[in-house]
């Protein structure tokens, strides 16, 4: 059976925003199903090549399927970019693009445990073979903890009800499959959103918490402007207010640079300068893509340029 498709979001503006040089080096950090990684190498002449990462086995399984030299598949965290580039030699590089979340053939894959559509094994994790799965932390965490984090990262305003009822439950029977954990957060929910599925904002917030989504963006920011060729463009596609906004202030702050301490006026050449240049406004998706991929309304794209001397 052939598996769900995904459709890549903002292709042709993020793919348009690294400006390929036919024979660059990029990296698509977030590969999924390989939408943006074709665009990009079919931008890059035969010396280019494209370096793509995916946590998610299943991911690098399917890009294997394209068999194109240019492409060297890497199953890896993106938290780890530095050290995957220092592994395959690499010291510089043109573009990064990152389009982070989750992909349609997760979400879609019943068996992956991401989805209060289908009744399946609750695990959430984007590597199996890695961390923890959501069954397991909901077995063992305190009820402070996954109140928390429904609250944080889900912005659920319900999150103690929730967080107390999950606690509850467990005390009869562990909480193991994704339709039972979606069963007891609608009847904790008091008031549901219109055309929202009340476990919606849960299920998103027991998914960003468990693959430390927040902190692998994190980390992988400043390693993308180490990394980055003077000229060279990251792009970054998130599909969440708490991403964008790691996304936004990490460019803002890179752009700045080393600011002076109010009361201490140091001379400019003794602070650090900015290593970015912001490249346009955040973009999001059209009308007639958000018509025909619903996943691109929530989508925003923001780029910037590195600036400073070619390396040594
Ligand atoms: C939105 S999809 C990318 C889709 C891809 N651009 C395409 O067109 O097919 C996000 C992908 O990034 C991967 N991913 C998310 N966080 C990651 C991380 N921290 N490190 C590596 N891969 C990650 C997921 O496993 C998923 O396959």
């Amino acid at each position: 059976m052939s598996e769900p498709a995904h459709v890549p979001v903002l292709a042709h503006e993020a793919v348009t925003a690294l400006a390929i040089r036919p024979d660059g080096i990029y990296v698509d950090a977030t590969f999924g199903r390989g939408g943006h990684s074709r665009l990009i190498l079919a931008g890059l002449g035969p010396t280019g090549r494209l370096i793509a990462l995916d946590r998610d086995p299943h991911a690098i399984e399917a890009g294997a399927a394209l068999r194109d030299p240019r492409l060297t598949l890497v199953h890896s965290a993106f938290s780890r970019l530095g050290a995957v580039l220092d592994t395959l030699d690499v010291a510089r590089v043109d573009g990064v693009l990152l389009d982070i979340g989750v992909s349609s053939p997760q979400l879609d894959d019943a068996t992956r445990g991401f989805s209060f559509r289908f009744d399946a094994p609750l695990d959430m994790r984007m590597d199996p073979g890695s961390g923890m799965s959501a069954a397991d932390w909901l077995a063992t965490a305190e009820e402070g903890e996954i109140s928390e984090v429904i609250r944080t990262y889900g912005e659920e305003r319900f999150a103690k009800s929730i967080a107390r009822a999950l606690v509850a439950a467990r005390q009869k029977e562990a909480i193991r499959s994704t339709g039972r954990l979606a069963d007891l957060i609608a009847a904790a929910v008091k008031k549901r959103e219109p055309g929202q599925h009340p476990a919606t904002r849960s299920f998103q917030a027991i998914r960003i918490y468990l693959n430390r989504e927040l902190e692998e963006l994190s980390a992988v920011l400043p390693q993308c402007v180490d990394r980055l060729q003077p000229g060279g463009r990251l792009a970054v596609i998130s599909f969440h207010s708490l991403e964008d906004r790691i996304v936004k202030r990490f460019m803002r702050d890179e752009a700045r640079g080393e600011q002076a301490p109010a009361r201490l006026p140091i001379p400019a050449a003794m602070l650090k300068p900015g290593r970015l240049r912001l490249v346009g406004r955040a973009q999001h998706a059209s009308d007639a893509e958000v018509a025909a991929n619903p996943r691109a309304r929530s989508a925003v794209l923001r780029v910037a340029e590195r600036v400073g001397e070619a390396a040594a």
